[in-house]
């Protein structure tokens, strides 16, 4: 009898097929309106729209004095920003003192700031140039105006505008929900680890990771070994996408092919051509969610997370994907069949390695602002660049 047996390692996909099934493993989730505070990072799901025109009315864009035909002009009155408008129209020789953002009244046809006037008892006087100094209704968004389309980040800036249109809620894609599993018997989360024990390298970073690409962790779980735990942490509802960190191997801890199997999952990667993270897998549950299963050594995790979590959120959230290339200065070498990762700070001569990259500790990331993708058998040609969050 002829046994055959899927060997990740030797059967793995190459790394960039698989960041393409991560990517279009997903289609966006539907579009949400969420107060804008909570919009921050995500894209929007319709073009944002001035519900208000920008100024509201004609407003001084001065401190000093609106006047209405030549001087010296009688004051008749002050307008504070916020204060109550002046009454009626001003007739020609009348002037308001106007502060910056206040309305100027009608019949005015100027403001002469402050610096420009020379005021008198009651009045005030100076030159006029027609139409200075006042910010007109809708002059810098006109009411309607369609300010940023579909799938535009909401950044910080975009919430400032938001608000400044009127806008409470913004209707976007929600942030994917991430629940992330940790195993490991040996793995604590507190202190220095005991012998025999390790800590916790990879729930530390994935909250920033998981915020980055467009996601949010919804909750860290740590399971013991075994697959009944995992089974049914699994069988679990909630979370758009389930991390898996640890247990990808073939140990005799490492559960997650057999626990995906007996769900009924559907298997979309199984193993990657790259170095380090050859164990990491793709999968969809029966009742919907991801599932990416991440190597237990940080670095593989890491880069694992940039392989196939990090393009899944991004479909989830319709984030179109960017792409860097640069060239690498420094010794590196490629391997016959494996894409490597390696950590890199880019100069302006180049992408430099840091070295620190074996698949264990984070060092090597920690210190790089990009992992290079080296594709098997790179001969010095500009290679992709990752940027690390
Ligand atoms: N027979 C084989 N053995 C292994 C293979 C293989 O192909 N055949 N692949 C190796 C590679 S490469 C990797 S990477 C690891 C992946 O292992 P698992 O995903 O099953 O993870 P563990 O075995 O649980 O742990 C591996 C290593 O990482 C430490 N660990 C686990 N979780 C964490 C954590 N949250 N933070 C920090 N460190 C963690 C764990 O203590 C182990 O030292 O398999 C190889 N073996
Ligand atoms: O590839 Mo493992 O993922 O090197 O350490």
């Amino acid at each position: 009898m002829t046994v055959v047996r899927h060997d990740p390692v030797v059967d793995a996909m190459s790394w960039e097929a698989a960041r393409r099934v991560a990517a279009g493993s997903v289609k966006p989730l539907g579009a949400v309106p969420v107060p804008a505070a909570e919009a921050l990072g995500c894209r929007l799901a319709g073009p944002l729209r001035a519900l208000v025109a920008v100024p509201g009315v004609d407003v001084s864009a001065m401190d000093g004095y609106a006047v209405a035909g030549d001087g010296p002009w009688r004051l008749v009155g002050r307008v504070l920003a916020g204060g109550r408008a002046h009454p009626g129209p001003l007739a020609a020789g009348e002037a308001v003192e106007i502060a910056t953002g206040a309305p100027v009244p009608a019949g005015a046809v100027a403001v002469v700031p402050y610096e420009r006037a020379v005021a008198g008892a009651g009045t005030v006087d100076g030159a006029v140039e027609p139409g200075r100094h006042i910010r007109r209704r809708g002059e810098d968004i006109p009411e309607g105006a369609v300010v940023l389309e579909a799938g535009a980040p909401v950044t910080p800036v975009a919430l400032g505008l938001a608000a400044a249109l009127g806008h409470d809620d913004l209707l976007v894609r929600p942030r994917p929900g991430v629940l992330v599993l940790i195993t490991g018997d040996e793995v604590v989360h507190k202190g220095r680890p005991g012998v025999g024990r390790v800590r916790d390298a990879i729930g530390p970073f994935l909250p920033g990771l998981v915020e980055w690409a467009g996601g949010r962790v919804t909750d860290t779980v740590h399971l013991p070994d075994g697959p009944s735990a995992l089974h049914a942490a699994l069988s679990g509802r909630g979370a758009d996408v389930v991390v898996v960190c640890g247990a990808s191997s073939k140990g005799p801890a490492d559960h997650l092919r057999g626990v995906l199997a007996a769900l009924g999952a559907d298997v979309l990667v199984d193993g990657v051509a790259v170095r380090p993270g050859h164990p990491q897998a793709l999968a969809r549950l029966p009742h919907g969610p991801l599932v990416a299963g991440l190597p237990g050594n940080p670095f593989a995790a890491l880069g694992a997370a940039l392989t196939l979590l990090a393009p899944a959120l991004r479909g989830l959230t319709g984030t179109p994907e960017t792409r860097e290339t640069g060239t690498l200065s420094g010794d590196v070498r490629a391997h016959p069949r494996d894409t490597r990762l390696v950590p890199v700070r880019r100069t302006p001569e180049g992408a430099a390695p840091v070295g620190h990259d074996r698949p264990g500790s984070l060092w090597g990331a920690a210190l790089a602002d990009a992992l290079a993708v080296v594709p098997p058998g790179w001969d010095g040609e500009p290679v992709e660049l990752i940027e690390l969050p």
